[in-house]
This record gives C-alpha cells, structure tokens and sequence, in this order.
C-alpha cells in the first residue's frame, strides 16, 4: 500500500548539503504494524514528516513516496490535502503541542471531520462521542466540551488518536505515541493502537526509540542508524537473530535481557552529527565488527536469509553476547 523508494531528504545548500534520510527504501502492507527504530537523532521522524510532504517547506526530498502507486513526492499541495490527515493520518509525540489549548477537544475532533466527511452537524457530534468511547474516554459525551488542560496527559494521547481515527485513516503515522507518558498509560495507548490496527485493518508506521515497545506491537521493524536502515525485517526474526552489529548494540542494551548484578550493556560512544557523518559506514566508529572496507565504502541495504535485510559488509551470524 505504502512503497517507500530512494527517499532522501536533505537541508541546506549545495555548498553544505545535509543529508537527514539518505536513499531509505521500505513498504507497508495492509494492515501491517512496522517499527522504525533508533536512536535520538537517527532520521525517523523526519522520515514520517517526508512521507506526508511536511518537509518540503524547508528541505530537499528527492526518491518516491507511492501511495496505492501514486508519487505523493510530486503530486501538488490539493491533492497532497486530500490524503493528508483523511487516508494517512499523524500522531506526535507531544499531545500538549499538538493540540490547541484554546479550543474543545469536542471542537478540534469536529473540525476534522468536518474536513474529512460530509456529515451532518448533529452526525458529526454523535461521531466525536463514538471516537472518544472508542479511544477509551470515560463519560465522552461530558468531555466534548472540556479544553486539553483538562485532561491527564494519557487522555490527551487518546485525544489525539481520536482526530487522527476521525477520517478513518488507511496509515496511521505514529511518532514516539507513548513517549511522553508514564509506564502504565504507555501500555494502555499501545494496546489501543495495536487494537485499532486490527479492527480497522489500519496500518501503522510506529516510531520509537524503544525495542520493547516494538517487540510488542510491531509484525516487522526496520532499524535506523544515521539516516539510512540498517536492518529491516519480521520482528521475530530481528529480535532472535539480529545481524547487523547496530542491531545487536541495540538489543543488548535492553534492560530486561540483563543477567542479575551483571552490568547493563551501553552502545560505546554517539551517533555523528549530520554535518560530521562519516564517509563510510555511519556506524563504522562505534562497531567492533568494522573492517578497513567499512570505512571507505557505504553498504547498502541486501537480502540477507529469507526475511531480512541488511547494511553490513560483515553481518552477525552469532547471538549478541559473542559479538563485543
Ligand atoms: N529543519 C531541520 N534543519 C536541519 N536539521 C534538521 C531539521 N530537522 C531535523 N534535523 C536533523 O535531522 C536529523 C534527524 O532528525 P529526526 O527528528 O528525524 O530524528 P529522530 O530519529 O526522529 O530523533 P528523535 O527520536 O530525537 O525525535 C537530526 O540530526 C536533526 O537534528
């Protein structure tokens, strides 16, 4: 449904030309959850905001975009408007930015279904108090007509997902949804998102910096490292037998996999700077399976076995803990 191909988006002049999402290539199928993994700084957000031409304003976005095989990268700003927030909906990270503290979330839900579908007033109210039911709103129809600051920053998310469910969207553009909430919520928001995915047959591009956020939720991840995937497969198989070193790094600095009293693994050193990545491999100063080649040269993304895909000239075959 989604096809992903060559995307790069870049800032700046030809004079000093930033590349945030080099040459990133993936698809979504029907219904299909994927993650996009990373660290802070990694290119996933602006990867999401590249799909829907967000990026366009202050930067260079070359590649396509195909949407049900139509090139959203050139298609005008009209019709950009007609799949925007109608078939491929967003959600932030941040609900408190987001949403606009000086109208009803009663009103701000309105207003998108009002942009969306031709109902009436009255259907249009009756359809706001279903979505916020449906996002798990106690007493909805009391809350048309209370402000954001009146919600708990969990309600806020579920706000949130309720204006991006208004137009019965066929993607759903999850950014970090749960980042900014506390364990609990975070749990309760994945389970909506999973759940709503399945009844609505919606896919979903879930961002997160979080693997076990992805373990729970994803069918397939894809793993970011500046600006470019490094690893894209089922989630099953990246999580048992993760091949690219970043991946492993990753994996073994999760807290849950630590033995008792052994030392929580942490990935040696930062990822580079957009001015300052490196010509090679990005992840080459901080892999310890790097080789000379990596240096020099930049791999790109191959099969690697049946299901995955890899950017490594030496891809993993041991479990993690043999790799450092
Ligand atoms: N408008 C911009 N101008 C210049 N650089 C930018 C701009 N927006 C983002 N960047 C840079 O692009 C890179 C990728 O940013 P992005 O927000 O996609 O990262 P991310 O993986 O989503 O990180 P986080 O998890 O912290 O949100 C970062 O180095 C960021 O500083």
């Amino acid at each position: 449904m989604l096809d992903v191909r060559n995307l790069s988006t870049s800032f700046g002049h030809d004079t000093e030309k930033l590349l945030a999402i080099d040459d990133v290539s993936f698809t979504v199928a029907p219904g299909e959850i994927l993650g996009l993994v990373g660290e802070s700084g990694s290119g996933k957000s602006i990867t999401l905001r590249s799909i829907l031409g967000l990026t366009k304003r202050y930067g260079q976005v070359e590649g396509k975009v195909l949407w049900k095989n139509q090139n959203m990268n050139i298609m005008k700003n009209k019709e950009l408007r007609r799949i925007r927030g109608s078939e491929i909906a967003m959600i932030f990270q941040e609900p408190m930015s987001s949403l606009n503290p000086l109208l009803t979330v009663g009103l701000q839900i309105d207003e998108n279904l009002k942009a969306h579908t031709k109902l009436s007033r009255s259907a249009r109210k009756k359809r706001s108090i279903e979505l916020l039911d449906l996002v798990g709103i106690p007493s909805a129809a009391d809350r048309l007509d209370d402000y954001p600051h009146q919600f708990s920053g969990g309600m806020r998310q579920r706000v949130m997902i309720a204006i991006a469910l208004a137009s019965e969207p066929e993607l759903l553009l999850a950014d970090e949804p749960t980042t900014a909430l506390d364990v609990t919520i975070q749990q309760q928001i994945l389970d909506l998102i999973l759940d709503l995915s399945k009844n609505m047959n919606m896919s979903v591009i879930m961002v997160t910096h979080d693997l076990g956020v992805a373990a729970q939720t994803c069918d397939r991840i894809a793993v970011m490292y500046g600006g470019k995937l490094v690893e894209v497969g089922p989630v099953r198989e990246i999580l048992r037998n993760p091949q690219h070193p970043y991946s492993i790094g990753l994996l073994r600095s999760v807290p849950e996999d630590v033995a008792p009293r052994s030392e929580l693994y942490s990935l040696p050193g930062i990822p580079p700077s957009l001015a300052d990545r490196p010509k090679g491999c990005c992840f080459a100063p901080r892999c310890p399976a790097a080789m000379t080649k990596c240096v020099t040269d930049r791999p790109e993304l191959q099969q690697a076995g049946n299901s995955c895909s890899v950017a490594c000239f030496n891809p993993q075959t041991i479990t993690s803990g043999n790799i450092a």
